[in-house]
């Protein structure tokens, strides 16, 4: 279970740019809830990934991840435990190393090591087996440089990459967006069956409102740091496409009068 208790964030304190952003904001995560979190620009959805993954500091309020406060833990210490997947492909992967090495990297994350303490052999076969989950045949491409990877691919290494220590908690944000809309569904599908195979408790930021609605057990629309919309279960795999973006008219209109 992840919580959020009570957080508040304000940027640029004190100046003339000061922005309230979240105020006594709480969420409950369950243990292997997919979230898809939708809203306009400037809503705040990777804010609150930034908060969890410690990117950023909470002023005010606590997380709690599996019993444990980790409101004071870096993001450095929270990686092991929550792993994080961005827009850009580049990003999770490093492009001038070879898959094997970008797949030994993710395996010791977090501990000190030396690249030469990286190649290991034995691990060839478990990756090999991790990859063959994404059909992609980069099983057959161990030696290749990451560089030569297109951005899908790479993409879906960084999944591979990212739930590898088998992290408590995944964070998407708008992991899918920068790629063409067939190979966007592609990993799409590719995500989904990594976070149901393993169970991984899912927060998913998109700007797409098809993949909102797919995918996942609940969904959360964010606007100027508050939670507008919230459901799960029956109601969310029954919602359409036209009552969403009703829901998402109205929180829009209502914002004009405020
Ligand atoms: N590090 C920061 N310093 C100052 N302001 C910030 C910082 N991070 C976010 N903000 C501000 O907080 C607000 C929310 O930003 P955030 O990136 O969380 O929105 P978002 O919902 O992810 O938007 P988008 O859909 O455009 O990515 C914005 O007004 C943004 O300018």
């Amino acid at each position: 279970m992840l919580k959020l208790n009570n957080i508040s964030k304000t940027f640029n304190k004190g100046s003339i740019n000061e922005q309230k952003l979240f105020n006594n904001f709480s969420l409950n995560i369950k243990d292997g809830d997919f979230i898809s979190i939708i809203g306009s620009n400037g809503a705040g959805k990777s804010t609150l990934l930034n908060l969890i993954s410690g990117s950023i500091e909470v002023d005010e309020g606590s997380i709690v991840l599996n019993g444990m406060d980790i409101t004071n833990e870096g993001e450095h210490e929270r990686c092991r435990r929550i792993s994080r997947i961005f827009q850009d492909p580049s990003m999770g992967t490093n492009p001038s190393m070879t898959i094997y090495e970008n797949l030994s990297m993710a395996k010791n994350k977090g501990e000190r090591f030396g690249l030469s303490f990286l190649i290991d052999k034995d691990d060839e076969e478990y990756f090999k087996e991790s990859l063959k989950v994404l059909g992609l045949n980069l099983e057959d491409k161990l030696n290749t440089p990451i560089s030569q990877l297109s951005g899908g691919q790479r993409q879906s290494l960084a999944l591979i990459m990212a739930v590898m220590g088998n992290p408590e908690v995944l964070l998407l944000d708008e992991h899918t967006a920068a790629l063409d809309p067939k190979t966007s569904e592609i990993i799409m599908d590719i995500t989904s069956r990594i976070v149901e195979e393993r169970n991984i408790t899912t927060l998913m930021v998109t700007h797409n409102i098809e993949h909102a609605i797919k995918y996942g057990n609940r969904l959360i629309m964010l606007h100027m740091g508050e939670k507008v919309v919230d459901i799960e279960g029956d109601m969310k795999s029954s919602l359409t496409k036209e009552e969403l973006l009703s829901l998402f008219k109205n929180v829009s209109d209502k914002s004009l009068f405020v």
